[in-house]
């Protein structure tokens, strides 16, 4: 036996009685007995935490409990150093001594920064390999001081591994920078521009649990969110968390988010979508709702007994005032108004000699007289019947929008306005706006943190209903300007910030491409210099260099082509990704069907498919995902199918960085110009 061996028999024998000492923590909370509690309530309570312990004590025989290993420097407590094992959770044996700490302790923050620049303590960083829950290799990296830094085999096989079904965590190589944010304190919200495949969307996640483990208490009870692009997205991702043991994290799309006021039932045109994504619309809509407070014209009276109780109009318009200055919302608002109403009309009692209490004041506030007025002059709203009104009545629109043209204050109006507030056929710009109607309304209330993936791509007004989600608690942007495909897109992040609600942020960039191989990542890349100003090239962080293949073929043989292309790699292991312009995706599904290729669809609604290792995906579709083999079908019908040439050649940027490994691009067309 090599002395390698004799190493790695030991730590095989650690791994042993660590899962040995896990079983024993299972049986442990096992036999606990949620009965016991004092009460029914605090039963239910525990039973679930309990139920919740259980489940996180599970051992999956897949993978091993540790992943990774550091040793300390000798110091005057531990003369020898100490030794500590890094894993997905934390086991220790019966007397309380850790076997495995978990990723997130603060301890193991070393082992993902150590550095033989600044070896934080540690001497040495080991990694393991593994194969079907046994330790397979070991690896070490000696960190003191002047030792040079060593390139881990082990680390690169794993950015190199070949990718199939849904995103998978990278616990096991967060890289230091990456490390960096993810354990950023609570407090901080972070906005992250990363070229593709930088790993954002992987440190938002891994960003998410490391919050719930360090602010456990906190966060449970505030929530923390992930915002994504849409369904295939969030299914692509959402298996991640649930692997680092976080199963209580939301997942939602901007549209899921906003939804709950109305359905979505039409398209606005361009133009249109994008002027309801401009952040003036926040004021309209502000002065919308308030403009529906009335002036008092009328004295209030409300008559109790033989008497009659008046308080003027000039009286009544000092209350409206004063609560109108108020900084709640309208309905907080509304809701003080009875009782500021009924105080007036008890003074007006005392003037008049009467001694009236406090039960007094109570029925006259819920009086019939009270009532009518307020709802006259403080009308009850709901975001709906507002926005109804300004899409129908010019002169409303226009009481609300003078700081809207008349050109644009004609593209919000319906030209044929639905009769009523409920036959209105609202389309995914107005239902942000209908949050925000809400909003002005009741505030909404605040999560612990917000994940927003993809955030280059949110208009104004989205990024306003993300930010009124974290008002009280931070949030974590991921995105990439260059990737930015709706009319809207932001073209900077203080701007978006600012717009989210949290200009004092931190911002960091991440460049080390750990997706696209580098001879792929060069040719999208010339795409760069035509789409923005001052993008830098991404760099790939890949061994293998990746396979790029040109192929213009005659326009009658695409399918013919494609179907080839397909079942010549067919037993090749690793996903394919089929990228097409969405209106060739039926054409492009029916032609591989009829000649006997079984595929998935990656449309919006429909994610990630093991079962597939061939998907269809529409090009609106694609961004945020990855394949090992990508085809692009026509990236010239790709680019054209986008409102103007930047947002094409956009588009096209992010549909020829989805691939791990190979990058076919199959047309019949011309390419576009800059990729020629
Ligand atoms: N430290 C790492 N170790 C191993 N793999 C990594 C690491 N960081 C990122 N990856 C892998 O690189 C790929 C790209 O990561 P991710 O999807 O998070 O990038 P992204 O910046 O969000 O990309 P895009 O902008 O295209 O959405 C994923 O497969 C991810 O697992």
């Amino acid at each position: 036996m090599s002395s390698l061996d004799i190493e790695l028999a030991r730590e095989q024998a650690h791994l042993d009685r660590a899962r040995a000492e896990l079983g024993r923590m299972r049986e442990a909370a096992e036999a606990l007995d949620a009965s016991r509690a004092s009460d029914a309530v605090s039963a239910e309570v525990l039973s679930r935490v309990l139920a919740r312990r259980i489940l996180s004590l599970q051992d999956d025989p897949r993978t091993t409990l540790f992943f990774g290993r550091i040793d300390t420097a000798p110091s005057p407590e531990h003369r020898e150093g100490e030794t500590f094992h890094i894993g997905r959770r934390h086991v220790s044996d019966g007397a309380g001594d850790p076997l495995v700490v978990d990723w997130r302790a603060p301890i193991s923050g070393a082992f993902y920064r150590a550095s033989t620049a600044d070896p934080m303590g540690v001497v040495r960083r080991r990694r393991f390999g593994v194969d079907h829950g046994r330790l397979t290799a070991l690896e070490d990296e000696h960190l003191a001081a002047g030792s040079s830094a060593g390139h881990s085999a082990l680390l690169a096989a794993e950015i190199e591994r070949p990718r199939t079904g849904p995103m998978r965590d990278i616990v096991s190589t967060i890289q230091p920078e990456q490390d960096e944010i993810v354990r950023s304190d609570v407090a901080t919200t972070i906005c992250v521009q990363g070229a593709p495949g930088t790993g954002k969307t992987a440190v938002g996640l891994h960003r998410a649990a490391w919050l719930l483990y360090s602010f456990r208490e906190r966060l449970d009870r505030a929530g923390v969110l992930v915002v994504g692009p849409n369904r295939a997205f969030l299914d692509h991702i959402g298996a991640v968390l649930p692997s680092l043991g976080e199963v209580r994290v939301g997942h939602a799309t901007i549209e899921s988010l906003v939804g709950h006021h109305a359905r979505h039932r039409a398209e606005d045109d361009t133009p249109a979508a994008a002027l309801k994504g401009d952040p003036r619309l926040a004021e309209v809509l502000r002065r919308a709702v308030w403009a529906s407070v009335r002036r008092a014209t009328e004295p209030l009276i409300v008559p109790r007994g033989v008497r009659k109780w008046r308080v003027p109009a000039h009286e009544v318009q000092d209350v409206l005032d004063e609560l109108v200055a108020r900084d709640v919302r309208y309905e907080a608002a509304r809701a003080l108004l009875p009782h500021r109403l009924a105080h007036h009309v008890l003074l007006a009692m005392e003037a008049a000699g009467d001694a009236p209490d406090d039960r007094v004041q109570d029925a006259v506030a819920k009086s019939a007289a009270v009532r009518s007025y307020v709802a006259a002059v403080w009308p009850a709203l709901d975001p709906t019947a507002v926005l109804h009104r300004l899409w129908s009545e010019p002169e409303a629109l226009a009481a609300a929008a003078e700081e809207l043209t008349a050109g644009e204050q004609a593209l919000l109006l319906w030209s044929r306005p639905p009769r009523t507030k409920g036959a209105a056929r609202w389309s995914r710009a107005d239902l942000v706006l209908l949050d925000e109607l809400a909003d002005l309304l009741s505030r909404t209330p605040s999560l612990g943190h917000v994940i927003l993936d993809e955030a280059q791509d949110l208009s104004p007004m989205q990024l306003r209903a993300v930010g009124r989600r974290c008002t009280t608690g931070s949030a974590t942007v991921l995105g990439d300007i260059a990737q930015g495909t709706t009319t809207w897109a932001t073209g900077s992040w203080s701007e978006a910030m600012s717009h989210l609600g949290k200009p004092g942020h931190e911002m960091v960039e991440l460049d080390r491409g750990f997706r696209v191989p580098g001879r792929v990542l060069d040719f999208a890349a010339r795409l760069l210099p035509h789409m923005s100003e001052g993008l830098s090239a991404p760099r790939s962080v890949r061994d293998n260099p990746g396979v790029l293949t040109l192929l213009p073929v005659p326009e009658t043989t695409v399918a013919d082509q494609l179907a080839r292309l397909l079942a010549d790699r067919a037993d090749e292991p690793g996903s394919t990704g089929v990228i097409v312009a969405d209106a060739d995706l039926d054409g492009l599904a029916a032609a591989l069907g009829a000649r006997g290729l079984s595929h998935g669809r990656l449309d919006v609604d429909h994610g990630d498919d093991a079962d597939h290792p061939i998907q269809l995906v529409p090009a609106t579709v694609a961004k945020g995902l990855e394949f090992d083999r990508v085809v692009v079908v026509e990236p010239a019908a790709i680019a054209a199918a986008e409102p103007d040439e930047r947002t094409g050649l956009r588009r096209l940027y992010v549909v020829l960085t989805r691939a791990v490994s190979e990058l076919t691009v199959l047309h019949a067309e011309p390419l576009p110009g800059p990729l020629q």
